[in-house]
Order: C-alpha cells, then sequence, then structure tokens
C-alpha cells in the first residue's frame, strides 16, 4: 500500500540512506533526494532501513539537480521497489503532460504521488497559493507547496491557503522556504499541512529555514496532534 497521507507524516530529507538509522526515532518517512547523489537507484535497491520512502527527483529548473534526460524514468524505476511508498513529481511535468506515464507507473503499483510546486522568488497571492493547490490537487494524492516568505503576510497567507484547502477536504504540504518562513514548518500542520521535511543533521538542509529533524518533532508534536 502506498505511503498515507491522512495525517502528518515527518520526512526526514537525504542524500544518504544511510541516515535512515538516526532518523527512525523521529521521523515517520524518508524523503530521498535522488537527485543529490550519483547512483540513486542502486541506494534504493540497496536500502535495508524500516521507514518507507518518499522518492523525489527534483529537476534543475525547479531548484534541484536532475537534469530532464532521464529523470521522471528514474522515479518511475523506483516506484517499483516495495519501499518506495510514494513519489514526488512536479506540477509543471504534470501539466505539461510530461508525467502522464508515471503517473499511471505509480497509481497501478499503487504508489502515492505528491504534486509539488515551488516558489524560490516570493510568494504569489493568497488566491493564487490557492489555485495551484487546488490544480495540484487534481492530479495527486497530496499537493504541496513551498514559498519563500518575504514578510510575516507572506506566511499567513500560506497558512491561510492551507486551512483553506484541508477544510475543503483536500490533502496538502506546505511550507514557506527563508528565514521569515521557518515557523511555517513548524505550526503549518495545525493548519492542515500533511508533510513536514527536515534533515537529521542541520548542515544537511535540502532547503533554506528548516529546522533539524529532532527539533521539528518536538515542536509539532508539542503543538498539535496532528500524527494521530
Ligand atoms: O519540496 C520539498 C520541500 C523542501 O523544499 C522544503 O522546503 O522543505 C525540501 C525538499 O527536499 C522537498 O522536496
Amino acid at each position: 500500500m502506498g505511503l498515507q497521507f491522512d495525517s502528518f507524516v515527518l520526512a526526514a530529507s537525504t542524500a544518504d540512506l544511510s541516515d535512515e538509522t538516526a532518523a527512525r526515532e523521529h521521523a515517520d518517512a524518508i524523503e530521498f533526494r535522488m537527485d543529490l547523489t550519483d547512483e540513486p537507484l542502486a541506494a534504493l535497491e540497496a536500502y535495508d532501513g524500516e521507514l518507507p520512502i518518499l522518492a523525489t527527483n527534483r529537476a534543475e529548473w525547479e531548484g534541484g539537480e536532475a537534469g530532464d534526460e532521464g529523470r521522471l524514468e528514474a522515479l518511475a524505476d523506483a516506484s517499483a521497489l516495495d519501499d518506495v511508498g510514494a513519489i514526488d513529481v512536479e506540477l509543471e511535468s504534470i501539466l505539461e503532460g510530461a508525467a502522464d506515464d508515471l503517473l499511471e507507473t505509480a497509481r497501478d503499483r499503487d504508489v502515492s504521488i505528491v504534486a509539488s510546486a515551488h516558489d524560490f522568488e516570493g510568494t504569489p497571492p493568497r488566491n493564487e497559493l490557492v489555485r495551484t493547490l487546488t490544480e495540484a490537487s487534481k492530479y495527486a494524492d497530496v499537493a504541496k507547496l513551498a514559498v519563500t516568505a518575504e514578510s510575516k503576510a507572506d506566511t499567513i497567507a500560506l497558512l491561510s491557503a492551507t486551512e483553506q484547502l484541508t477544510s475543503h477536504g483536500d490533502t496538502v504540504a506546505t511550507m514557506a522556504m527563508g528565514e521569515v518562513g521557518s515557523h511555517t514548518r513548524a505550526v503549518a500542520p495545525v493548519y492542515g499541512s500533511k508533510i513536514g521535511y527536515a534533515p537529521v543533521d542541520p548542515e544537511e538542509a535540502t532547503a533554506p529555514g528548516q529546522y533539524d529533524l529532532k527539533t521539528l518533532d518536538a515542536i509539532v508534536s508539542t503543538i498539535c496532534d496532528c500524527k494521530i
């Protein structure tokens, strides 16, 4: 069965699957950043951890390091592995039609789909946040949106959009990158966000403003009963 996102999933985000041992105490899943390592499929095949994997192969044009050649095919290969319970696919690739085969393959294999969008420059207006999340929800089990907050108003817009989609019955994951937005990583789950990303080692953050795994687990567990 695919990774379920009915309650909050704290993902240890890493390019090194040997982090799983240290992550196990705090994380519900591993986000494996295939694009940040050399032989991702070999690493996945050798994986013998306990936590299920959310596989991400982030494109260069979306802030990652994977070139387009073979990128979605590698995700399809990853989805064949038992430990891979979910894949992350850029909303842009979905809308272009480039991910049609991948989505079908994932569905056939009962692997959950996270459709993601990122804004590394700023935070679009609230109605656009709602529109992007609504669009992503049409194609995926989880609609994910990471923006860059430049003001407190940006963070409130993101949290408000998160609450709106969640009350409407959609499954979303949201976070504001950067210093101003850091706290949204802790409080977004209160408003319904279903995935948190955190590195085991703060030096190995996969996005700006992330808390380390232990810290995020402690805060979320304290302020929210989202994991139940
Ligand atoms: O898309 C996301 C969210 C993220 O960018 C973050 O801001 O925590 C971290 C990435 O590893 C992940 O793929």
